[in-house]
């Protein structure tokens, strides 16, 4: 199998992996491989003895993976209590966090128990953000069964649930304590959702790792066919994520890079009211992203071939990459600023984003005008 050049991991890629995020007291494994699931008795057991278990899941991932895990989980001796809730970013609402916290509570879990993610990043992020309030900061397990969680929204420790207003705006930083990427589970998912998750590992290699890009540019095939390349895309893009958290856990500063596409795609997102049917997470960072690179290029900043480059990397993989592109009523512009104003990187009230200078070379502004912002998502309306 080919992998990455300059690659840091402290193990081989197949058939199970491990990368660590090094955050000292707080550091925690990411465990990747096929299979793992079976496995995830005995691995949340030695590192946490003892522990009971709240398993956070949605309807459409509780059918499909749940019972292997509770029979893992049995096998080891984890008692446990399943927490069913919708599918879909919907669900990262005020509502169902209610819901998950008086079932944590209603089961008598104690602060040294689990909460155990399994789903995509909604389930991660509103079943983490519930470990994180619930005695005031419970364990957490993160076990990922999408492309997108396993590559990044099960790494790094932010949860939280959306508000009408804007993405993630109800949060807590909460690292997890043991990640399980069981990467057979993927061969569950939508096409869609497979191609959305491709967006977060194109993002990763487009901020600051241009062999990554390169790799990804001619093993992208692979990846969504299955190949061993996908395994190996999972694990590089852990290695990245972990690089940039462990070095700002809070992101005080450099954290905010992994922020690549997401000034525009959050503001899409909560222009369609979070509605899947127009536009998922990943998609909306695909459109970000390559609206981050037009930017770029508009300002002067970088090459358009660059940003047309950045732009046929993710119309390859059938996602999104214009506004136009995003089914329903047409967009407008003082919705997309109003969320943008809503964004966690604004300081003093000025705009920050997160511009390149080239394929992997981006780098964080701030002080963006929102004129000039204005002026080019008006043009970008109606490419
Ligand atoms: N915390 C972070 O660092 C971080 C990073 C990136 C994204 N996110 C958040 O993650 C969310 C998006 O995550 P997502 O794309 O995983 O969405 P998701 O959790 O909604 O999952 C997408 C869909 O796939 C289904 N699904 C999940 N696993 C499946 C499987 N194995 N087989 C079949 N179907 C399956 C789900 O039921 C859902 O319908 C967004 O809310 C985004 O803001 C958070
Ligand atoms: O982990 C991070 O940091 C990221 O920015 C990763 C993003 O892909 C992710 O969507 C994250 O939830 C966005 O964070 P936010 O703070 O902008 O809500
Ligand atoms: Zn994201």
């Amino acid at each position: 199998m080919s992998s990455v050049p300059a690659a840091t991991a402290d193990a081989p890629a197949a058939p199970r992996s491990h990368v660590r995020v090094e955050l000292g007291a707080r550091g925690y494994d990411i465990v990747i491989g096929p299979g793992l699931i079976d496995a995830a008795g005995e691995e949340i057991a030695r590192r946490l003895p003892g522990v009971r278990a709240a398993i956070v899941t949605d309807t459409t991932v509780a059918g499909l993976h749940y019972e292997r895990l509770s029979i893992a989980l049995r096998a080891a001796g984890i008692d446990h209590v399943q927490i069913v809730v919708p599918p879909g970013e919907t669900t990262k609402s005020f509502a169902q966090l209610t819901d998950v916290v008086d079932q944590i509570i209603g089961a008598r879990l104690e602060r040294g128990d689990v909460v155990i993610a399994l789903g995509g990043g909604v389930i991660g992020d509103l079943a983490g953000f519930a470990s994180a309030i619930v005695r005031r900061g419970m364990g957490f397990v993160q076990m990922p069964t999408t492309l997108l969680a396993q590559v990044d929204s099960s790494v790094g420790g932010k949860t939280g649930i959306n508000s009408p207003r804007g993405k993630n705006l109800i949060g807590a930083f909460h690292q997890p304590a043991l990640v399980l990427s069981d990467t057979a589970l993927l061969d569950t998912l939508s096409p869609r959702e497979f191609a959305a998750g491709y967006a977060e590992i194109a993002k990763m290699a487009l901020i600051d790792r241009p062999d990554f890009f390169a790799w990804l540019d001619a093993n992208r095939e692979a990846i969504f066919t299955g190949g061993p390349e996908r395994v190996e895309s999972v694990r590089q893009s852990c290695i990245a994520k972990a690089a940039v958290v462990a070095a700002d856990e809070r992101e005080e500063g450099s954290r905010a890079l992994l922020n690549l596409g997401h000034t525009f795609g959050h503001a899409l997102e909560a222009a369609v009211g979070y509605d899947a049917k127009r536009l998922v997470h990943g998609e909306g960072v695909a459109i970000g992203t390559v609206l981050a690179h037009r930017f770029s290029a508009k300002l002067g900043l970088c090459l358009p071939a660059d940003a047309e480059r950045c732009e046929a990397h993710f119309a390859a993989v059938g996602l999104p990459t214009r506004i136009s592109e995003i089914p329903g009523a047409p967009l407008d512009v003082a919705t997309l600023m109003a969320g943008i104003g809503q964004d966690k990187k604004v300081r003093r009230g000025s705009l920050t984003f997160i511009l390149t200078r080239g394929i992997g070379q981006a780098f964080i502004a701030s002080d963006v005008a929102p004129a000039g912002v204005e002026a080019f998502l008006t043009e970008e309306l109606t490419r």
